[in-house]
């Protein structure tokens, strides 16, 4: 089965770290030594002295060395490296005041008495990733693995003296293999088979088939609490349905209980990398198909740690509906459901998003011997809670299962079933799944492709997937890259692993790309006709909604701006108005502050990554243009302080 994984987070070092070699041997010719001169001197011409860098000589040298003395692709990785740099400071920020707050929490916690243990966090679920646990499965191996990556992120030298780029997964770096870096000049461009208008009518005839032999295409982001059992349950369903064989599920058993983590191995099937398999939690969005009576649905299963929120993010704004998986268990539902949990953050986010369909499925309920009393107290306040977040309350619904066991996810037949079937009578997982309302497509609008992921394509050109946010494409088509002045031919398309001639909006395509060079193609980046380019912008108005802040909102207050997979750093530059939620009408000028729950419109500016560098601008358009890509999330210190919609581009 195939599955592409988002690569935001893929550490070079992991896949150099096997071929590092010492120091020793490494003894440059004269030719190589002018090479390596004029290689650095270029790179700090650019990327500035240390302290502005952030990158050391030896550091620069080695990249340089690593990558032949090729200053782009050194550059390239340079860029990438002061970028993880930045997030890694942000996510030990985040770390130390989480843990200021937790001592905060436990100081007062000593102080009051409490009334119940029932709302007390467990110890397992408020524990920072990378700290030994007392989840048995997760035990020492955190720590090996932190203690293997420390101080180690210099791309290693190679057993004859340097590796060969080209034989490593580099992906993080949009590398593509020597040979497919220029656009092949022999090789015939494919031809578009469809003029516009066909295709429009054709698309139509496929998006509203309704009651035809035709299944309606829909996707889905699971998202929930770390822990809650999400990638169990899609393990589970996929196998279920006959996505996974029983050999992959003989081998994910096995291999997981030699690693000491058997009750993964159902989440195997989606957590994919080492990491995420040695850690035990998803760290990336994992992409998956599956297919129902009437549905074909692309899931994409996002991870529910706190540290991975931007890749949350990225997969929820790819998806049209959402799973939310909560744990039964007494005490986990309620610490992924207080404030500070993933339960809350999730819901607000992807209704934020545009998402207004949930299932909700309520798992682990083998833990609290499938008692009824307890589905019903969980539906209760997830159902208030759904009402205060916007939700309506007939696009929401709730289904009582056990992923680990496969009770209630597409039938009800096992023996472990026995004790559910007693009260509940309901659809299963799959029922509701079936049911799901694809919203409506703007096929009519240009085409608008953000890239959320881009990977080495092998003999078929530049891999790339994302979700198509308006218009279609076909074969055969060029397609413009934003930002920058190239543009590229689409050489074939897949959706949800099969190959087609024609995607539409709200598909979750992968892209294959010819006649382009790998450089010029970026997460984050947006596919448009070159007649019709999406806009560029450093700056402009929005509609905002602020979340529960514990610090007002001011002018020049820095912020983190997310927009589809790209997130930048910016300013909230104006505080232009308070709104009244209900009618957006102005209630004030010019406020000073803007404090939790209010609605606001204000002026956004972007900034450059370092100090003093000028801002790079995005594609995004207005709201009113376009839903999908007028809408963005702003963050700070780690947290989720407000979602809005784009009003006007400025510059
Ligand atoms: N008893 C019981 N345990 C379950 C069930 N479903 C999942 N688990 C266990 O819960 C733990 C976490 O499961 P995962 O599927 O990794 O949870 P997740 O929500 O995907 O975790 P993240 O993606 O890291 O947030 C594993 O040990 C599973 O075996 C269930 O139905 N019953």
């Amino acid at each position: 089965m195939s599955r592409h994984r988002l690569v935001r987070n893929i550490n070079i070092q992991d896949e150099l770290d096997d071929d590092a070699l010492s120091e020793e041997g490494d003894i440059m010719t004269d030719e190589q030594l002018a090479q390596m001169e004029s290689g650095y001197e270029h790179i700090r011409a650019v990327l500035g002295d240390e302290a502005v860098s952030g990158l050391d000589d030896g550091f620069i040298k080695d990249t340089l060395w690593q990558f032949y003395f090729d200053i782009e692709k050194s550059l390239s990785w340079l860029h990438d490296e002061q970028e993880r740099r930045a997030a890694a400071k942000e996510r030990k920020a985040a770390k130390e005041r989480e843990k200021a707050h937790k001592a905060i929490t436990q100081r007062k916690a000593s102080q009051t008495p409490s009334t119940s243990g029932f709302n007390t966090p467990t110890s397992r679920t408020m524990t920072p990733v990378g700290t030994p646990t007392k989840a048995s499965s997760r035990r020492a191996d955190s720590g090996a693995q932190s203690s293997k990556r420390s101080g180690a992120n210099t791309p290693a030298k190679a057993n004859s003296g340097r590796v060969d780029p080209r034989l490593l997964d580099l992906t993080a770096l949009n590398l593509q293999p020597r040979e497919e870096e220029s656009p092949r000049v022999d090789e015939p461009l494919p031809r578009m088979a469809m003029e516009r208008e066909k295709l429009i009518l054709a698309a139509r005839e496929v998006l509203e088939a309704s009651g035809k032999n035709v299944k309606r295409g829909v996707s889905l982001v699971v998202i929930g609490h770390v822990d809650a059992g999400k990638s169990t349950l899609m393990g589970r369903l996929l196998y279920e349905l006959g996505r996974v064989d029983e050999k992959s599920r003989h081998a994910n058993e096995r291999e997981s209980s030699r690693a000491g983590k058997s009750s993964f191995s159902w989440a195997w099937e989606l957590d994919g990398t080492a990491e995420e398999r040695e850690r035990g939690i998803t760290m990336d969005i994992a992409m998956q198909s599956l297919s129902t009576t009437h549905r074909q649905i692309t899931i994409l299963d996002a991870p529910g740690h706190k540290d991975f929120i931007p890749n949350m993010i990225s997969g929820a704004s790819q998806a049209d509906c959402a799973l939310l998986v909560v744990d039964a268990t007494t005490g986990e539902f309620e610490a992924g459901f207080n404030r500070g949990g993933q339960t809350r953050e999730h819901v607000v986010l992807v209704r934020s998003l545009g998402v207004s369909q949930v299932i909700v499925a309520v798992n682990k309920l083998d833990q609290v011997n499938w008692e009824q009393s307890r589905y019903d107290e969980i539906c209760e306040q997830l159902k208030t809670f759904f009402g205060q977040s916007g939700f309506h309350s007939s696009k929401t619904s709730f289904v009582p299962v056990g992923a680990m066991l496969g009770v209630n996810l597409v039938e009800r037949k096992a023996p472990e079933s026995s004790l559910l079937s007693k009260w509940y009578k309901g659809p299963t997982l799959v029922d509701l799944l079936d049911n799901l309302e694809p919203p409506v497509r703007d096929i009519i609008s240009p085409l608008r492709l953000p890239i959320s992921n881009v990977f080495r394509g092998q003999s078929s050109g530049i891999g790339i997937t994302g979700r198509i946010c308006g218009g279609i494409v076909q074969v055969g088509e060029r397609v413009r890259v934003i930002p920058g002045d190239e543009s590229a031919v689409v050489k074939s398309i897949e959706v949800d692993e099969r190959s087609v001639t024609w995607a539409v909006a709200g598909s979750n395509t992968t892209l294959y790309l010819t006649a382009i060079d790998h450089i010029h193609v970026n997460i984050g980046s947006v596919l448009c006709p070159p007649t019709d380019p999406v806009l560029l912008a450093t700056s402009f108005t929005a509609r905002i909604i602020v979340f529960d802040i514990q610090l007002p909102i001011i002018t020049g207050a820095s912020i983190e701006l997310f927009h589809h997979s790209r997130d930048v750093p910016a300013t909230i530059s104006k505080l232009v108005a308070t709104l009244d939620r209900g009618v957006g009408s102005v209630t004030k000028k010019s406020p000073r502050v803007l404090t939790k729950g209010t609605s606001a419109e204000i002026e956004i500016t972007l900034r450059g990554d370092t100090p003093g560098a000028v801002a790079r601008p995005i594609p995004i358009e207005p709201f009113s243009v376009n839903k999908e890509m007028g809408r963005i999330l702003l963050r700070r210190g780690g947290e989720t302080i407000a979602a809005g919609i784009v009003l006007e581009i400025r510059q």
